[in-house]
């Protein structure tokens, strides 16, 4: 069953991002997540970097391993997933003419203890970043555990709100990479899921 999108479009041009719960199913996030467990237990993964050509890696800035999907190594599960983004694509452009043009997605896996310090998603050299997407793969994520997506909002007025999204298993945030700041705050436990950015030509 294909996932009403059309919060998460109200929710940007509303406030800035926008979220749905279910994005994926119980089931395919569970999936999900034992693919990227098996992929990170046979080694696939690299502790991610800091900017674009750079390889600096800064652990105090930046935590989290991560694996880019590559589509032709893609397995079942990966292509669900893939296919969907291509559907939310597909309303994007129907929808709001961005004419984006395709999404590159890589899993990331936070250790406990570690988040990402604030940032913006678009980097000065790769201006084909139109939105930034992420889908939690965590299960009974609870509000204790930590690991809440901050977003720093700029209002009207000039102040700044924060608004906090807890990565539950299957749920999708997405908002404009180039406009809103964020940042990941540290969990007790693991914390799963798969980020990305849809690009224009
Ligand atoms: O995992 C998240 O909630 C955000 C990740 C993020 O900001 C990034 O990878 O650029
Ligand atoms: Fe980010």
């Amino acid at each position: 069953m294909t996932p009403d999108f059309e919060p998460i479009i109200d929710g940007i041009l509303a406030n800035g991002y926008g979220i749905v719960d279910n994005f994926l199913s119980a089931d395919e996030t569970a999936a999900l997540a034992t693919q990227l467990r098996t992929r990170y237990e046979a080694g696939q993964f690299r502790q991610a970097a800091i900017g674009n050509q750079s390889v600096v890696v800064e652990k105090s800035i930046r935590g989290d391993e991560i694996l880019w999907i590559d589509e032709a190594t893609a397995t079942s599960d990966e292509v669900v997933f893939l296919d969907r983004i291509n559907q939310f694509i597909d309303y994007v452009n129907r929808t709001c003419y961005l004419g984006l043009q395709e999404g590159e997605f890589h899993y990331a896996l936070y250790p406990a203890g570690t988040g990402y310090q604030r940032h913006l998603d678009r980097f000065r050299s790769d201006s084909r970043r139109k939105l930034s997407v992420i889908c939690y793969l965590n299960t009974d994520w609870q509000d204790t555990d930590g690991g809440q997506l901050a977003l720093f909002l700029l209002q009207p007025d000039g102040s700044e709100q924060t608004e906090l999204v807890t990565p539950i298993g299957g749920r999708l945030v997405c908002f404009e990479s180039d406009r809103l700041e964020h940042e990941v705050r540290p969990a007790t436990r693991e914390r799963l899921s798969l980020t990305g950015w849809l690009k224009t030509r």
